[in-house]
């Protein structure tokens, strides 16, 4: 049988099954586009008799083209190309010779074929349907008959598929079939009639049965339309004689289908109505996704193909897109009134041409053949087990894998290294501070000494400004420690002996007292060439923004001089003075703010009311949380930001605080936990990290009980827009989100007891509701004034939309600034509000990396410090600050 050759692969299904859809098995199939040919049909009698003419026109073998005949409606040409096109004067024998006859004839060669007919209503698919398959079953027996040596068995099957409903035409029941998804056989029928065919008059005869089974109606288009989808499916195995019975048995197993589908039509051309308009409607859906199938077929994606979307084309699966050569025989009536059908026809003809199938030669084998067979191919694999994989490809292996380890242990050692650079700067650090410790004689902690901001003694907060900048960077990094850690009222000379005021001789002799000042210098300038200047950097490109801003709306309430430092000194003592500590008390009764303030080293009266050159009372306007200044400074009416960065430093100094609250919690001699623990009042804080699966919930309880608390608080909107975008639900920010739950419930609770804080707190701080709610209606003055300045009259025309603001109402910018920050409840009104504050302050949304950047990242829990303490009360291991 020479028609088996080199292409032969296995398939172990009885029928080609989902393997050999997809090729499985092993073996390859034949990758084949599906064979599109177009008949035209002579005009109709009843076309004659209309005066219709043709439109189309088969120009040469593989192209039909339209044209219109009709002078006062010129179309311009349009021409189709097809693997064959057939005009009206060919034969159906023509047709099945010249297109269908090689695809049909695979199923001998154990190959499954498929040939279709699709078009409209009465184009002539049941006519061409008809002969193609006659002609078929008669090459297939000329090929019996031709071919002595093999032995063939042909089985017949048919059914038709009627309003979704599956039928057997050879069987005389009425009942429906079931359609069945099998791992082996896939789609089958159930219970369908399968006969063995005795000659081709038996075929014949069975062909006659189905033909009479059918289900036809006259439409006005056709007398005796097909109203059903018909596949007749021929199934021919084929064994070789001599092999019979013997082991190496082998068979072909192959299918041919024939598909007569009902004809596409349009409800009103066939006048239909009742039984025929149902059966319309069934048809066109399942022709609908046949179309779908295909189109997404000749896409060639992995795309989900529908296949399951109607009985149809589960069927024709195999046909479709599998294991099978298929032909389409596109008929159409040239008439002019089918042209829009007709049309239809052939760009579902175009998309078919470009679908792939992947036919196989289908072998069954005998038990015996498929044993040995089977044996044979564990042998093989056994032998390539035991083969070692070829050295070059080992080799290959092995220096990838050592290229991999290189690369980790370069990386290890790079981090090492920074660890312990890390580490050696630390201890440094707390070296230095420890000395200086030593040697400043104040020695145990007063139960009155509360944490220090490290401004030298001497020194008022606001002269801090004198410090050179380039003893910034190592002045707020010791500061940063040195409050964090010490809870002490000890001082540090940082710029001792470079500075001639007064004040630096001051901390000159702070030092010199003890004689660290060589040690400490020697230090702080390894540190500043050890320093990376990267934060500093960062911090100043976050400023510039709100330096420009500054600079937008007038002036800043700042003195020229170090306005940086000196804005930082205020927004420590903003916290210091009245955020963290108003109304608390210590042991004695004295006010907590009032003992820090008071602490020795600080000049008398710079309290609250600074006493610092160029420092305005009048002008101390910043909020509890320093964000933003609203001031009737220089009676300007300025408003001034102040920095994200002075924000961020007063939210380390608040968690350092509780944390440091922590670690004397811990410890159980309790030498300065006493004072600076019990003394603030605070429960330890829960520590988070405990529950990490359960962070999540609670962050969100805590995000929205601090946005409600804000609200309630008329606290800053600039605040709450800096706090909201920080803090997005990472674990190692609840400390942050703690250390403000408490600070606002402490303001509301002291608001709803109507008490007024003492004039020592009075300040930054709004000393009662009604001040806080002036200080918010400011601010939100001060958005509105801002909506102008940066956004365009088209962003603005979109806010006002976007915030329900009536485009013809007054006052609107006012109106956007009143909503921000007022639905509470709502976490994408509160997100909205966040994220336009931040546009009109000019502040880019944080994020993650910016967060990082200012190392807001206070994760104490994670890393629990060493229990041991440095002389001065340090522990190592404390998070870094800054
Ligand atoms: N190529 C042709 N040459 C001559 N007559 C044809 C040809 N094709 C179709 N006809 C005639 O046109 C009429 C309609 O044909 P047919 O029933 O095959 O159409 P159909 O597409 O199957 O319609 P339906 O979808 O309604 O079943 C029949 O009378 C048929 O004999």
């Amino acid at each position: 049988m020479g028609a088996i050759g080199g292409d032969q692969s296995v398939q172990w299904d009885k029928v080609a099954g989902p393997d050999a859809v997809n090729g499985g098995g092993g073996s390859v199939g034949r990758m084949d586009r599906i064979q599109v040919l177009v008949r035209l049909r002579p005009l109709s009698e009843k076309e004659v008799a209309r005066g219709e003419p043709a439109e189309w026109e088969c120009i040469n073998d593989t192209t039909v083209m339209f044209r219109s005949t009709f002078p006062d409606r010129p179309t311009a040409p349009t021409a189709y190309t097809f693997d064959r096109v057939f005009h009206s004067d060919c034969s159906t024998k023509e047709v099945y010779e010249e297109g269908v006859r090689e695809v049909a004839l695979s199923v001998v060669s154990g190959i499954n074929s498929s040939i279709f007919a699709y078009g409209q209503t009465s184009s002539g698919k049941t006519y061409t349907m008809t002969g193609v398959t006659e002609y078929t079953v008669a090459d297939i027996y000329d090929y019996i008959n031709k071919h002595e040596e093999r032995a063939f068995v042909l089985k017949f099957s048919a059914i038709e598929i009627y309003n979704e409903v599956l039928r057997d035409l050879l069987s005389a029941e009425n009942t429906p079939l079931r359609l069945w998804d099998d791992a082996e056989k896939g789609t089958y029928v159930e219970n369908l009639t399968e006969v063995v065919l005795r000659d081709w008059n038996h075929l014949k005869g069975l062909i006659a049965v189905c033909e009479a089974q059918r289900r036809t109606g006259e439409t006005t288009l056709n007398e005796k339309s097909s109203r059903s989808h018909q596949i007749l499916r021929l199934t021919v195995e084929s064994s070789a004689r001599e092999f019979l019975g013997k082991d190496k048995s082998t068979t072909l197993v192959a299918s041919a289908n024939f598909v007569d589908l009902a004809g596409s039509e349009r409800a009103s051309q066939a006048l239909s109505a009742g039984t025929r308009l149902k059966e319309g409607c069934h048809i066109n859906r399942s022709l609908l996704a046949l179309g779908t199938v295909i189109r997404k077929l000749s896409m060639g994606s992995n795309a989900h193909i529908p296949y399951r979307d109607s009985k149809l084309t589960r069927i024709l699966q195999p046909s479709l897109g599998g294991n099978a050569r298929t032909a389409i025989i596109c008929t159409l009536s040239p008439a002019t009134s089918h042209i829009e059908q007709s049309r239809n026809t052939l760009l579902f003809g175009s998309c078919a041409k470009e679908v792939v199938t992947n036919a196989q030669v289908n072998v069954v084998m005998s038990d015996k053949a498929l044993v040995k067979h089977l044996q044979k191919e564990v042998a093989r694999l056994e032998s390539e087990l035991r083969q070692p994989a070829s050295s070059s490809s080992l080799e290959a292996l092995v220096k990838e894998k050592d290229n991999q380890i290189r690369k980790m242990e370069k990386e290890i050692k790079e981090l090492k290294s920074q660890r312990d650079l890390a580490q050696s700067r630390l201890q440094n650090l707390l070296q230095t501070v420890g000395d200086h410790a030593k040697h400043s004689g104040s020695g145990k902690r007063s139960a009155r000494s509360p944490p220090s901001i490290g401004i030298p003694p001497g020194i008022s907060r606001d002269d801090s400004s004198q410090i050179s900048h380039d003893d910034s960077d190592l002045y707020k990094e010791v500061r940063c420690i040195e409050t964090s850690g010490t809870g002490r009222n000890e001082q540090l000379d940082l710029s001792a002996g470079e500075s001639s005021s007064p004040q630096g001789s001051n901390m000159n002799s702070s030092l010199h007292g003890n004689g660290s000042n060589a040690s400490v210098n020697s230090r702080r300038s390894r540190l500043l060439s050890e320093s990376p200047i990267t934060l500093e950097q960062h911090l100043e490109n976050i400023r510039r923004p709100f330096v420009s801003l500054g600079r937008d709306l007038g002036s800043l309430t700042h003195n020229s001089s170090g306005s940086r430092i000196l804005g930082r000194s205020r927004s420590c003592r903003s916290l210091m003075g009245s955020t963290m500590f108003d109304g608390m008390e210590m042991d004695d009764g004295t006010p907590l703010h009032r003992s820090l303030v008071g602490f020795p080293g600080r000049p008398e009266g710079d309290h609250r009311r600074g006493s610092a050159p160029n420092y305005d009372a009048e002008s101390e306007t910043l909020s509890r949380a320093g964000t933003i200044v609203s001031t009737k400074t220089n009676g300007a009416g300025v408003t001034e930001f102040t920095g994200i960065g002075e924000f961020v430093a007063e939210l380390k100094e608040m968690a350092q605080v509780h944390y440091q609250k922590q670690l004397g919690n811990q410890d159980t001699d309790g030498e300065f936990g006493d004072c600076t623990i019990k003394s603030i009042g605070l429960d330890p804080i829960a520590d988070a990290s405990q529950s990490p699966s359960r962070w999540p919930l609670e962050f969100e309880k805590k995000q929205q009980e601090i946005i409600g608390l804000w609200h309630a608080c008329s606290i800053s909107l600039v605040h709450r827009t800096y706090f909201f975008l920080l803090f997005k639900g990472d674990q190692a920010d609840s400390i942050y989100m703690e250390v403000e739950l408490r600070r606002l419930s402490f303001l509301r609770d002291t608001y709803s007891r109507g008490s007024t804080p003492s004039n020592a707190v009075v300040g930054s701080l709004n000393s009662s509701p009604v001040a806080s709610a002036k200080k918010l209606q400011r601010e939100r003055e001060m958005l509105a004034r801002q909506m102008q300045k940066r956004l365009t009259a088209e962003e603005r025309e979109h806010l006002y939309t976007k915030w329900g603001i009536s485009l013809d109402s007054k006052k609107r910018k006012l109106q956007v600034a009143r909503r921000l920050w007022t639905n509470t409840e709502d976490l994408e009104h509160v997100r909205d509000s966040a994220s336009l504050v931040a546009k009109l302050i000019g502040l880019q949304e944080p994020g993650q990396v910016l967060r990082e950047m200012f190392g807001l990242s206070f994760a104490p829990q994670q890393q629990p410090p060493p229990r041991r303490r440095s002389s001065n009360g340090w522990r190592y291991g404390i998070p870094s600050f800054g």
